[in-house]
């Protein structure tokens, strides 16, 4: 099958710029693309690289769509290199939206709002509650570790004396792996303090705390904390994660559809290995997230919320 081909390149300031423990973002960079078949249907689909998470730069993909042809087939699509994953997202989720049933039922998602950085998360946690977010996500590893727990302690307080039973938060804590051994080690022995003696603020888990190269550690702490860990930056891509998967990570992994490879692969992989995802953004627009979702939502075991919490106060 041929279709024709089109693309165009957007850029998106934060509201806010994001803190990480990779530093500070202030725009969202990527390419809408569409296809079109004999018919005249179109197909829409987004490429949002992340490199610092390991995908190909905007250059990269730019310079891949500028020298495709202007009529392109499917097996064009379907043999772009994996060193091109947010490509091959891009594409192939465009020819899911031409080719499929578009009526994937998204209702039964719960979406994690994500927090900001710093004392304020103190006010905001509230706000997201009342919205409806009962999973929330703090980003750590950004400032000093005592001033970090000192604001988690006092979240946590907080939390407990305002809900009652039903009531419950779920929170995630993400490192983006700039945690030492010893640090993850302090975050873990308080998360677990706290899961273990009262039930209106569960931590789920705590988010790569350290970088990809320590996957021998990250799996030490797994067997010594109860509270879960969750890879992210570790299995950015289909071969990070067969590789961490091979190496007996039995916990969460975090996909980020939008940067992980063909959508077609990550089912197959999903599929056969039934493992416990959370599936996340990268700030892609409406289009690549749509996609993102779909996916999310016929491969999600766990019922674990989906990381798309709604940011109005990131992208303006
Ligand atoms: O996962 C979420 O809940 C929100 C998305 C998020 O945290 C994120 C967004 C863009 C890039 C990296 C990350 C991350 O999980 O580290
Ligand atoms: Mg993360």
């Amino acid at each position: 099958m041929n279709y024709q081909f089109q693309f165009q390149p957007y850029q998106r300031p934060f509201k806010t710029p994001l803190k990480t423990a990779h530093g500070i973002w202030n725009i969202r960079e990527g390419i809408i693309l569409n296809l079109t078949n004999k018919q005249g249907n179109i197909g829409w689909g987004e490429i949002a690289p992340l490199s610092w998470f390991g995908s190909e730069t905007l250059e990269d993909a730019i310079a891949f769509c500028q020298k495709l042809p202007s009529i392109i087939s499917t097996e064009t699509i379907f043999t772009i290199s994996d060193s091109l994953p947010a490509c091959q997202f891009g594409f192939e989720s465009a020819l899911i939206e031409l080719n499929s049933n578009p009526l994937v039922d998204l209702s039964k998602l719960q979406y994690s709002g994500l927090l900001p950085t710093g004392e304020i998360v103190l006010n905001t946690w509230k706000t997201l509650f009342q919205q409806g977010y009962q999973t929330l996500k703090w980003k750590i590893g950004v400032d000093e570790i005592t001033t970090e727990i000192n604001i988690f302690k006092q979240l946590v307080k907080i939390v407990i004396e305002t809900l009652s039973s039903p009531q419950k938060i779920r929170l995630r804590l993400d490192a983006n792996g700039g945690l030492t051994f010893e640090q993850a080690e302090y975050w873990l022995e308080t998360c677990d303090l706290i899961n273990a003696n009262q039930d209106l603020i569960e931590i789920e888990f705590l988010e790569q705390p350290l970088s990809i190269s320590q996957l021998d550690l990250m799996l030490e702490l797994c067997d010594r904390y109860s509270t879960s860990l969750a890879l992210d930056e570790s299995v950015a891509n289909l071969q990070q994660l067969n590789s961490c998967y091979q190496q007996g990570w039995l916990d969460i992994f975090v996909i980020k559809p939008a940067i992980f490879g063909s959508p077609r692969k990550l089912k197959n992989f999903c599929q056969k290995n039934k493992i416990d995802t959370v599936f996340s953004s990268v700030f892609e627009t409406d289009i690549g997230q749509n996609s993102a979702l779909k996916i999310a939502s016929e491969l999600l075991l766990y019922n674990r919320a989906v990381g798309f919490g709604i940011n109005h106060w990131f992208i303006s």
